[in-house]
């Protein structure tokens, strides 16, 4: 380290101790990859210094009272820096962090660490936090998600094959009583939930009780004509904790087996949450609305891996995770690295998907993908080879849009994804026969049948934002 740490100034964050190209990260470390794109003149391995002191204990001068303290710990430090490829200014940056710098089984002690003040700094153009090592150290501080997927599984008495849901749309306006309607016919159609919207709180076209009690109703009627549980994800989303809590309970006691929150309600009101669907064994779904913001572009924010790391070791038990075909956001590698890390045990560092760490979870359960955004029964072979078993399916306009109603479009759902999954059962080469399997499904199911020529042909062909630096063909399950 250089001898001039203690002169009085702004040191270098390099020169103060942040850049240490010798150390050798502990397996109790938590590790960062950040994306820098440094201003004109600051060196790269400043740029990754700087990130390491101002997300560890620097500010931007020396403090003589670094010295009433083991400082050489506390310090993050950046390890390793190396260019981008095909990028002419960026670089990623790998820092490591003690574990002595968080307090246990807080998302929210993490994050205002690791992204507390550093997106802000001027010496760099943009920042993105790509991914993180969680050492299992940390990971047993977690509670984790409430039930998990196999949990779930057993609850519901639903195996071998994804979920399906929908979302009850128009987003807002519906009334309690007709929105209650649209539950029962989706889930007697053959879905296995639906669900509220991330914006459907308490409004006054529809207070969140009367939701509650139709929904409820849909859902027990519908599981009276069926046989099958069924849910409807209450969203119980609102101001305060003090009013989630009521809504929850509510739904609780009228017999719900999931609730709904979205991730505006902030980290440490989701682990509260976590804490109470595990004590009354409700499953607890996140939608992450809002995520977008800040997970989408390329150079600067925070890639969703991340979060949906933070989100297991939160304690969901969905997550929304991209669809790949839908409308929205999702390059088909980024979206595997993100199911691996909500799925697997072990998951392994691989650039073609995005994910730079090992990471292991130590038997921490699993967190159920959820797919949704503009999907329909057309892309049944496409889901499955992407997205695999363990995931939720979730078809919104996909559903209530069928011309012969909300009933049918939930029964095409539900026969497209039967005949798919007995093809690939049966070891046929399902992609590729995707579109063949459907339209023989369909000559014994009008409602199918319809579904495949009103939205067969509906593509979202847009060129991805946020895909890894490697690109490679599209991985499968
Ligand atoms: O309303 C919908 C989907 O409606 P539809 O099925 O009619 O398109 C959800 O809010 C989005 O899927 C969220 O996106 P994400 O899952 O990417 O978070
Ligand atoms: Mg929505």
């Amino acid at each position: 380290m250089s001898a001039g740490r203690w002169s009085a100034g702004v040191i270098p964050y390099a020169e103060m101790g942040y850049w240490r190209p010798d150390y050798e990260p502990k397996d109790s470390d938590i590790l960062a990859a950040f994306r820098i794109t440094p201003q004109k003149g600051v060196p790269p391995e400043e740029a990754g210094a700087a990130v390491a002191g101002e997300s560890s204990t620097a500010t931007w001068t020396v403090v003589w009272t670094d010295r009433l303290t083991s400082y050489e710990n506390y310090q993050g430090k950046c390890y390793k820096v190396e260019p981008v490829p095909g990028q002419d200014n960026q670089f990623i940056a790998y820092i490591a962090y003690d574990l002595d710098l968080f307090e246990e089984g807080s998302i929210a002690n993490l994050t205002s660490s690791i992204i507390g003040n550093v997106f802000g700094f001027k010496a760099l153009k943009a920042l993105r936090l790509e991914d993180m090592r969680i050492p299992t150290h940390y990971v047993k501080t977690f509670q984790g998600p409430a039930h998990g997927i196999v949990m779930e599984r057993e609850y519901l008495g639903k195996f071998g094959r994804p979920l399906l849901g929908a979302t009850v749309k128009p987003k807002l306006g519906l009334s309690a009583r007709n929105y209650g309607r649209v539950v029962y016919e989706a889930l007697r159609g053959g879905l296995d939930f639906t669900k509220d919207d991330e914006n459907i709180n308490s409004q006054p076209f529809m207070r969140w009780r009367d939701r509650f009690l139709y929904c409820m109703e849909g859902v027990q009627r519908a599981q009276a004509a069926t046989g099958e549980v069924k849910g409807h994800y209450l969203n119980v989303t609102a101001a305060t904790m003090e009013d989630m809590y009521e809504r929850a309970e509510f739904a609780r006691d009228l017999g719900s087996v999931i609730v709904m929150i979205d991730l505006t309600i902030g980290y440490t009101a989701i682990q509260s949450m976590a804490k109470w669907a595990r004590r009354n064994g409700v499953i607890l779904h996140l939608h992450r609305a809002g995520h977008s913001t800040y997970t989408r572009q390329k150079s600067h924010g925070v890639n969703f891996r991340v979060i949906a790391k933070w989100m297991r070791l939160a304690g969901v038990d969905h997550i929304h995770a991209g669809t790949v075909v839908g409308k929205l956001e999702g390059d088909p590698n980024s979206v595997r690295g993100y199911y691996d890390t909500l799925r697997l045990d072990k998951v392994e560092a691989d650039p073609v998907k995005g994910l730079y760490f090992d990471q292991e979870w130590a038997s921490m359960p699993g967190t159920m993908p959820v797919a949704s955004g503009g999907i329909h029964a057309g892309q049944m072979h496409q889901l499955l080879h992407y997205l695999g078993e363990d995931s939720i399916l979730q078809f919104g306009g996909g559903t209530i849009g069928h011309p012969m109603g909300i009933s049918a479009g939930a029964a095409a759902n539900r026969v497209a994804l039967e005949a798919m999954i007995k093809a690939r059962n049966e070891g046929r080469d399902y992609l590729a026969e995707g579109p063949d399997i459907l339209r023989a499904a369909a000559k014994h199911s009008r409602e199918l049948d319809i579904a495949l020529s009103t939205w067969g042909d509906i593509t979202f062909t847009y060129e991805s934002t946020d895909t890894p630096d490697v690109v490679e063909t599209p991985v499968s399950v």
